[in-house]
């Protein structure tokens, strides 16, 4: 045992894996097979055996380490279980300990968005020697899926470098009394009021695709279209349409087609005529850049561009998912949306 002032310090000793039998693993060890295997062969504390020599020679130990832990620092294991506890909030689970890694995953029963502080995130990967790596705020979540995930770099890391990772997760509790910074938050279930514009498909001309692509987005996320209704490029047929969508006492309204540059494109004149506060018309999002974010007497109106219908992932999703969430969605939500919102053209 080393000693520093009255301090014990973390002792590793080397010793070749053919003298090993008889000791206990100071770590999990890996084994990857490229496309059949990754994983924890051997776990920490596991006593070796004459028989488990060729299969640490296989994955290249040719030593392994037996272990004294120092006072003042913490083994892998415990440095991530220590961090995930700590950033753990409503709606969200953690994983066993494999190979030094703590996965934090959603408890909800169903899929939901994540809620990820990203300022903090910075300043936990700041302090150095430890990792948190999370998906992006606002992301969706399914049941029992990873939202983050903590692990310490070195095999040993220092107790006071877990210590400021808990130091901030507890500054935030206290600052937003919420039980842990990352969370998962449920979908609300919402009956949507549909309004599809276009002459060609009120004629009967083309056949309407846009109501069917709405409405799958909404059922996969446990919502629905109560209602689909038609208009003409009239802006006063629509304006008279949202009105009755409105009366309705649906959650939401959403109006596809007619949202660009045509003089035909009246769909965002009547929203406006309609009474609604725009809180954009324009999206900084490709695609979906055409959006049209508003509220009519407190419920979420939108205007839905072409593109909603044609391409998997647009600004539409990404507001939906906040609506769904009870989020009011604010001008700066829609500006934010510009850097990393190039997904396609
Ligand atoms: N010169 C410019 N052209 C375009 C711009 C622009 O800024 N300048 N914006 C582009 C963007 S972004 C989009 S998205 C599209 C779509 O705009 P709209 O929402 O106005 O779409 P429409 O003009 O109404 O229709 C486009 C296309 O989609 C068909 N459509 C519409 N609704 C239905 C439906 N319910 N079922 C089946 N098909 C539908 C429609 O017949 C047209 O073919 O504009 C870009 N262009
Ligand atoms: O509203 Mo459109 O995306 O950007 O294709």
């Amino acid at each position: 045992m080393r000693m520093n002032g009255n301090k014990r310090t973390t002792v590793l000793r080397e010793v070749p894996s053919a003298e090993a039998v008889g000791m206990a693993l100071a770590h999990d060890l890996t084994q990857i097979i490229p496309g059949q295997f990754k994983g924890r062969l051997f776990k920490r504390g596991y006593v070796i055996t004459e028989a488990d020599i060729p299969k640490l020679l296989d994955i290249g130990k040719e030593h392994i380490y037996v272990m004294e832990l120092g006072e003042d620092e913490l083994h892998e294991d415990e440095a991530a279980e220590r961090m995930a506890l700590a950033l753990a909030g409503d709606g969200v689970a953690c994983s066993g300990t494999h190979e030094g890694k703590v996965t934090l995953r959603s408890s909800l029963d169903e899929p939901g968005i994540a809620d990820i502080p990203e300022e903090l995130v910075h300043q936990i990967n700041s302090l150095g020697e430890i990792a948190l790596a999370t998906v992006r705020t606002h992301a969706v979540v399914g049941a029992g899926q990873p939202l983050a995930a903590t692990r310490a770099i070195p095999l040993v890391v220092k107790r006071e470098k877990v210590e400021a990772v808990e130091a901030l997760a507890r500054q935030w509790r206290e600052q937003h009394g919420a039980a842990g910074p990352i969370r998962m938050r449920p979908l609300r279930k919402l009956r949507a009021g549909l309004l599809t514009t276009g002459g060609e498909v009120f004629s009967g001309r083309i056949t309407d695709k846009f109501g069917p692509a709405v409405k799958a987005k909404l059922e996969m996320l446990g919502s629905e279209v109560a209602e689909q209704r038609f208009a003409p490029d009239d802006r006063q047929v629509i304006v008279n349409e949202i009105h009755y969508l409105l009366g309705q006492g649906y959650d939401m309204i959403l109006i596809t087609g007619g949202m660009s540059v045509d003089p035909d494109d009246r769909t965002p004149g009547a929203i406006q005529a309609a009474g609604a506060e725009i809180v954009s018309y324009g999206t900084p999002m490709l695609p979906g850049s055409m959006l049209l974010m508003g509220y009519l007497q407190g419920v979420p109106i939108l205007g839905l561009p072409g593109c909603v219908m044609h391409d998997p992932y647009t600004s539409f999703d990404v507001l939906l998912l906040r609506i769904l969430a009870g989020d009011t969605i604010t001008k700066r939500d829609i500006v934010s949306m510009g850097y990393g919102g190039l997904h396609g053209c």
